[in-house]
Order: structure tokens, then sequence, then C-alpha cells
């Protein structure tokens, strides 16, 4: 808990008496400026009448003071120092201003009243540079919360834009991660690899759900997004585009190689076994492919593939054809 600097900063009816004498005194007006912060001063100043201002800046709380205390003593104590605040009149005021001269001449004739005053206003310094360090302190431990609740909101916001691109069913890319994904093909992209576009889809789905269940649907789903997922290299976009149909988006060198990912997908599923009440369920898949040309976009690299898929739909699916 931050206390408040107890110590007195009014002068004594002896101190004034001093101050006044030796000081010049100033009028100010409404709003007028003391000194600014930074500014080099050597002076010191005590309010006669009115209220003044202190304005420290950097989130620090601006201090009001009035008749009878006074300001800027460090000027005088260490000579050309930094004001470390905006000294401004709150209202119509009057002050002292005590020049280094006069402060050197009253050291002589004044010693012991300035022995004291100068005691306690260093006093005062201290506690007061105490309470700036704890009031940091608690500033930066207010920042460090607020960066830390900052990093779980930015952690939550990617979590929720994984979550919003993923299929929740098979955990693969959906539509919208498709377009992202090829969003950001158009910036970074292996330019000595070619892109190849596989569409698969699952032979006579409708009669797995209609005999086994939806339950074994969605298990069929999850089965054949893993061998799609498994023929995808880390530069490669495996997809859920909806229903039973899947997409491969994939860097590779040839045909050739586009050719080898469809074989490792229609090979994988048909190898999957399903036990438990599943059992028996066999599956399959179309496999329609091509390899995408360079100026043409996703509709025309979807056409082209998705002729190819129809093709071995045509001829009764469980199998691939990639045209280049
Ligand atoms: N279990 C399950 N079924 C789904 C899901 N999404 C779509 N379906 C079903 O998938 C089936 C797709 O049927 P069709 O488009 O006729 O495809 P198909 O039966 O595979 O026919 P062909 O592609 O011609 O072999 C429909 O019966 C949909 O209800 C899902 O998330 N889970």
């Amino acid at each position: 808990m931050n206390r408040p600097v107890a110590l007195p900063r009014q002068l004594s009816d002896a101190e004034l008496a001093v101050f006044a004498t030796a000081g010049r005194r100033r009028e100010l007006i409404p709003r007028e400026m003391i000194f600014r912060k930074g500014e080099l001063g050597r002076a010191m100043f005590v309010i006669e009448s009115g209220t003044i201002q202190l304005e420290f800046g950097d989130g620090m709380p601006d201090k009001l003071i009035g008749p009878r205390e006074f300001f800027g003593e460090l000027a005088l104590f260490i000579g050309n120092h930094a004001r470390v605040a905006n000294a401004v009149a709150a209202e119509a005021s009057s002050l002292y201003v005590i020049e280094h001269a006069a402060f050197e001449r009253l050291l002589e004739t004044e010693a012991a009243l300035l022995a004291h005053f100068m005691r306690r206003s260093f006093s005062y310094l201290v506690a007061s540079e105490q309470q700036l360090i704890q009031s940091l302190k608690r500033r930066n431990e207010d920042l460090l919360v607020t960066l830390d609740s900052l990093r779980q909101t930015q952690t939550q916001l990617s979590t929720a834009e994984r979550l919003v691109r993923t299929d929740e069913l098979t955990g693969l890319c959906n539509r919208r991660g498709l377009y992202h994904y090829l969003e950001e093909l158009r910036i970074r992209r292996d330019s000595t690899m070619k892109l190849g576009l596989l569409l698969i889809d699952i032979d006579r789905f409708k009669q797995i759900n209609d005999h086994f269940g939806h339950l074994a649907g969605d298990q069929t789903l999850r089965a054949v997004a893993a061998e799609v997922g498994n023929a995808a290299m880390p530069c490669d976009l495996a997809c859920r585009l909806g229903g039973d149909e899947f997409a491969l988006l994939a860097q590779v060198p040839d045909a050739e190689t586009l050719r080898d990912r469809a074989a490792q997908i229609a090979s994988g599923v048909r190898s999957l076994c399903f036990p438990g009440p599943s059992d028996g369920l066999r599956v399959s898949v179309s496999v329609g492919g091509s390899l995408c040309h360079e100026h043409a976009d996703w509709s025309a690299w979807y056409s082209d593939s998705d002729c190819a898929l129809y093709m071995i739909k045509g001829e009764g699916g469980d199998n691939y054809r990639v045209i280049a």
C-alpha cells in the first residue's frame, strides 16, 4: 500500500518571513507557466497566495499546492537542475522567487534556520522518491498483468482462428482454411515445384450411412480424412470440402508424383478395416487430379480435377486418374 508522504511541506512563520524578505515577489495570472518539465533552473518558489499545479506527466498524478508551500527547491540545493514537472498557476497566485545568489546569502545569515529547512526538504525528497519508486513498481506490475492478458487474448484469437478454419469432424482444413491457404500460396510458394490438385470422393457413401448408420458414416469420414492427411507433405494442404468430398493441394515436381499420391490414398482407403459394429464395412474412393495451370485460379483447377474424378466415378470408382 502506497502511503502519502506525511512530512510537512508548509513553511513555519520564521521560514516564510526569511524567504519573503530574500525572495522577489511575482504575480501570476491563471494558467501562467512558471517553468516547464526538463527546463534547467536555479530558483526555488514559495507560494504566498493562490494554487500552483505541478504536472509530472508520464501517467503520474498532478499535484496542487497552496500558500506557505514551496517547490523547485532541488534547483537551489544542487544548482542547474532539470525540472521534473511543469509548474502552472491553477488560479491567480503570488510567489516569492528565491534565486540561487539570495539563497547563498541566506546560508550565511540564517544558517541554523536554513539547515533545519534543508534537512526537512531532503527527508521529504527521499520520501517522495521512495513513493515514486513504489508507484512505478506498481505500474510495472500492472503492465505485466495487462501484457499477460493480452498474450492470453492473442492465444485465444489464434485458437479461434484455427477452429474457424478446421473441419470439426475430421480435424482437416475446411473450405475457409483452403481459401486462406490459397491466399498464402500467392505470397510464398516453392517456384521449383508444380501445384497439383487431387479431389477425393467416397464411393457410395450414402449406402454406408444407410446400412451401417450415421455414426459409422462419421467414422468412415474420419478414417478417409486420415488417409488424405497421410499423403500430404508439410507444405501441402489436405482438406474436407464438404460431405464426402476431400481435396489434396500438393506441391510436386511432376504429374507422376501426383499420381503416386493419388494411388497411395486409393490403396490406403481400400485397406481400411473397421472392427466392432462396423465389421464388414468396406470403403473405397475415387480420386481425380490434375496439375494446376500457373495463371488459372481455383475454380479452373477444381474443374480440371473434377473432370478426372467424373471419369473414374463413371468407371465404377475405387481408382484414380491424374490428367497432366
Ligand atoms: N455420416 C455423415 N454423412 C454425411 C455427412 N455429410 C454428408 N453426409 C452424407 O453423405 C452422403 C453423400 O451422398 P452422395 O452425394 O449421394 O454421394 P455418394 O452416396 O457417395 O455417391 P457417389 O459419390 O456417386 O458414389 C449424403 O447421404 C449425406 O447425407 C457427415 O458429416 N456425416
